[in-house]
């Protein structure tokens, strides 16, 4: 993420992550106050294993872009909501991306959070198959509770 300040967003991803028991790393990483740092982090996440990386940012949300631009690793993209603009600049910061240097949009605030952790579960399924059930589970559980949910009179 780009600054600590996302951590409020970004933790949801990581509480997905840990429930599926997918191993992972939290780390604050910005084109603009880090940039040597995120060229590097992009540039050798290929050989650290990673095999996505969810980039949540906010306002000028460059982020998820330039890591893109320096690795070949999907990037997952989250705007986080500013309070300036609610959001729609992180959105549109990360959504229009150039051809040739895609980065995977999801939605503004913690539905993206959590939708991200879970679309780069469902990639990893493919490559390890456990993950299947789990995810099979996790959308029975929320059918359940929703079925067994009730409304105040
Ligand atoms: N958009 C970026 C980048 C980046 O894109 O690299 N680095 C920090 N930021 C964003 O600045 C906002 C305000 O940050 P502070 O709360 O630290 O002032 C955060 O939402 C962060 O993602």
């Amino acid at each position: 993420m780009g600054s600590t300040s996302d951590w409020a967003t970004l933790k949801e991803a990581s509480l997905i992550l840990e429930s599926f028991g997918v191993a992972h790393e939290s780390r604050v990483v910005s084109a603009h106050r880090t940039p040597d740092l995120l060229v590097d982090y992009a540039k050798t996440a290929k050989e650290r294993g990673l095999r996505a990386i969810i980039a949540g940012a906010g306002g000028a949300a460059h982020l998820p872009g330039m890591l893109a631009a320096h690795t070949i690793i999907p990037v997952l993209g989250v705007p986080v909501q500013s309070k300036a603009l609610s959001g729609m600049d992180s959105l549109l910061s990360i959504v229009q991306m150039p051809a040739g240097i895609p980065v995977a949009t999801f939605a503004i605030g913690v539905a993206g959070a959590k939708n991200a952790a879970l679309f780069a579960v469902a990639q990893l399924a493919r490559e390890f198959p456990e993950l299947d059930a789990r995810l099979e589970k996790f959308r029975q559980d929320q059918t359940d509770a929703v079925l067994g949910s009730t409304l105040e009179p």
